[in-house]
């Protein structure tokens, strides 16, 4: 049984710290993700176009491409995703063209309706040289670089990178495993006559996302100790993250699992409520997160410990970090030793407890915006929040 007091638990603003340090020591291996897969993940290299934007001389208008002086003769037209070599324009010649549509071989200009006048097999109209055709290559140029490397992959980024031919996209994301135990823990159905629904396996891979990281594979274990052995250390992976086990009880057996592997623990334990049992381990090729089986207390500890650990591991900024802190309403109060993380909706510069935060409990996260961050010496009023993933 525990060995440790309560007076060993980390301050909880030292365990994320000792979580982003670690993390910044650990830097995953690049690799390829589909373009599908690749948002939110940071660039592991430079990225340059394949082929220009645009790709082909285009028009940029609905209207006629024109060729040397008017009036021009009428002799086509030319629609987006046309067959390219469809039409070659001589002077004195015009096709009507939609927008967006390859314009002809020696085109001059694009003359758009509103400023043409046809009839007759004819049009006229003050067509000005070069005018309304986006030419190839004009907006990026064939082997252009158009990320940097370290950018995070946002939305605009993918369809940058689709237009300019890529498949996949170099990145630096960790490779995160999740090990879910427990005899009780089921995956379907109904819970009840001593059975629970995971709530914590289906809650990492977004928790883990936003944080730059993917998970991999959920795995459910019972509360045999030999096979969480084997599970753990044949898990792949940057990031190990095993859910239930950490308390004290008999069939809590991370720890002495994490010590057969010689894995070297840098957090058990820290000051903060819910969540408490909360653990960070390493050896030289995975880290180790271990964190509780009550739901709620889980994902206090996720954003303790695995997000800024992941976030470290690419050198981006913690996504729960950023918001200036606010009024806290309602009645709360410090605990003597630990910091309370307590959800709350927010309204401006106000921060309301949304209740249900039981460490049981996901209703009150569910609903809320971030946690309040309460720490022991808490003067009241004012609180710092940390964002909820
Ligand atoms: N003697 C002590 N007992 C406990 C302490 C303590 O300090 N001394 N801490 C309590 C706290 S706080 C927590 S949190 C839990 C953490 O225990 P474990 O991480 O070992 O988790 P379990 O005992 O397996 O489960 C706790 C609770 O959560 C339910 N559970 C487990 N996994 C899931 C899941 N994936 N989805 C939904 N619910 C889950 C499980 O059925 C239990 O009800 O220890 C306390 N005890
Ligand atoms: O701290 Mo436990 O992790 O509250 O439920």
């Amino acid at each position: 049984m525990s060995g440790r007091g309560h007076g060993d638990h980390r301050p909880w603003s030292q365990a994320r710290e000792a979580a982003g340090l670690l993390g910044g020591r650990r830097s995953p291996a690049p690799r390829d993700l589909p373009l599908t897969e690749a948002l939110g993940a940071v660039l592991a290299a430079d990225v340059r176009a394949l082929a220009g934007l645009p790709a082909f001389d285009a028009s940029a208008m609905d209207g006629f491409a024109v060729a040397g002086r008017g009036p021009w003769r009428l002799v086509g037209r030319q629609l987006a995703g046309a067959s390219p070599e469809s039409v070659v324009l001589r002077p004195g010649e015009a096709v009507e063209i939609a927008t967006g549509a390859r314009v002809p071989k020696d085109t001059d200009s694009v003359l758009p309706y509103e400023l043409a006048v046809a009839g007759g097999g004819t049009v006229d109209g003050p067509a000005e040289a070069g005018r309304h055709v986006r030419w190839a290559g004009e907006e990026t140029a064939p082997g252009e670089t158009v990320l940097t490397r370290g950018t995070v992959v946002g939305p605009a980024a993918l369809g940058l990178v689709a237009s300019l031919g890529h498949e996949t996209l170099p990145v630096l994301s960790p490779r995160v495993s999740v090990l879910v135990t427990g005899d009780e823990v089921t995956t379907s159905g109904l819970p009840g006559d001593g059975s629970v629904r995971d709530a914590i396996g289906p809650m990492l891979p977004g928790i883990v996302d936003r944080a730059g990281g993917r998970v991999g594979e959920v795995r459910h274990l019972g509360d045999d100790r030999r096979p969480m052995l084997g599970a753990v250390a044949d898990a792949g992976g940057d990031v190990v993250v095993v859910c239930g086990s950490s308390s004290r009880g008999p069939a809590d057996h991370l720890r002495s699992v994490l010590a057969e592997l010689d894995a070297h623990v840098v957090v058990d334990g820290v000051a903060c409520r819910p969540g408490h049992p909360q653990l960070l381990a390493h050896t030289d090729r995975t880290v180790f997160v271990g964190l509780p089986g009550n739901p709620g207390a889980a994902l206090v500890a996720a954003v303790t410990l695995l997000v800024p650990l992941l976030a470290a591991m690419t050198g981006r900024a913690d996504p729960c970090e950023g918001l200036s802190p606010a009024v806290l309403e309602g009645r709360v109060s410090a605990h003597p030793r630990d910091t309370r993380l307590v959800p709350v909706r927010l309204d401006g510069d106000r921060a309301r407890p949304v209740g249900h935060d039981r460490p049981g409990s996901l209703r009150g996260a569910a609903q809320a915006d971030a946690y309040a961050v309460v720490p022991p010496d808490w003067g009241g009023a004012e609180a710092d929040l940390l964002r909820l993933p």
